[in-house]
């Protein structure tokens, strides 16, 4: 059922990697290697990778063939993704990154412990797996997707868990587009702590 992933982190189901834009929060508009990693049971129903949640979907691929691919692109910053990549211990393959001089970032819902050396957490907290408090405690930015009215208070209760000077993001999930922005710009007119932010790669159709 599922793929023996060895402790050690030099092997990783490998789903995707792809140069693109970082189209999301603190680091948008910025050039990056994504790295994305099959195997996630957080559950999110309007989660846009799907395919991504069977890890045995996703090659074992070794952490140093994921290393050299990174480095033949000119922006030497890599995201880490999923799925869930904390599922997985990313102390090998972070580490060989930073000996390689590649900065390190992480899109994670925190649902898991805290492993690799990070130049940048995104942690995008969810209702159906809460993050751990090392995740809370460690991020440099908190994205919150707002799918309905009731994310907002979610927003605020999460915004008091994380350290006094992690950026605040609220991000519209997909679907409700264009009910939950017009909610979201009047919220951070009011909440000025807050920052919106857009999956602007969907708008630019790149990955
Ligand atoms: C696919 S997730 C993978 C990383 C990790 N599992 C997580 O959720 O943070 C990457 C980012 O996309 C966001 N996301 C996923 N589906 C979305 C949707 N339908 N609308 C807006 N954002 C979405 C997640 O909240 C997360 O910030
Ligand atoms: N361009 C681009 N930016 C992104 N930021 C976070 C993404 C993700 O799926 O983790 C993502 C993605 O899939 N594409
Ligand atoms: S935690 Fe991330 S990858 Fe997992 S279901 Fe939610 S959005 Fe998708
Ligand atoms: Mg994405």
């Amino acid at each position: 059922m599922s793929h023996q992933v060895p402790e050690d982190g030099t092997l990783l189901p490998l789903m995707e990697e792809f140069y693109t834009i970082q189209g999301e929060g603190f680091h948008t508009g910025k050039a990056a290697y994504f790295i994305r990693l099959g195997g996630c049971d957080v559950g999110c129903h309007w989660c846009d990778v799907k395919e991504s949640w069977d890890a045995t979907l996703h090659p074992l691929t070794t952490a140093d063939q994921i290393i050299e691919n990174a480095k033949k692109y000119p922006a030497k910053t890599v995201v880490i993704t999923g799925g869930e990549p904390l599922i997985y211990n990313l102390d090998y393959l972070t580490k060989g990154l930073h000996e390689a001089g590649i900065q390190t970032f992480i899109e994670t819902s925190g649902a898991y412990p805290l492993s690799g050396e990070w130049d940048w957490i995104c942690l995008s907290p969810k209702k159906f797996k809460a993050p751990r408090k090392d995740v809370l405690e460690a991020a440099g930015e908190l994205k919150v997707i707002v799918f309905n009215k009731s994310d907002f208070e979610w927003a605020e209760e999460h915004s008091k868990l994380v350290n006094s000077n992690c950026k605040l993001y609220l991000q519209p999930e997909w679907s409700k587009y264009s009910e939950m922005t017009p909610l979201i710009i009047d919220h951070v007119k009011d909440n000025p702590k807050w920052n919106i932010s857009l999956q602007t790669h969907k708008y630019l159709n790149i990955p």
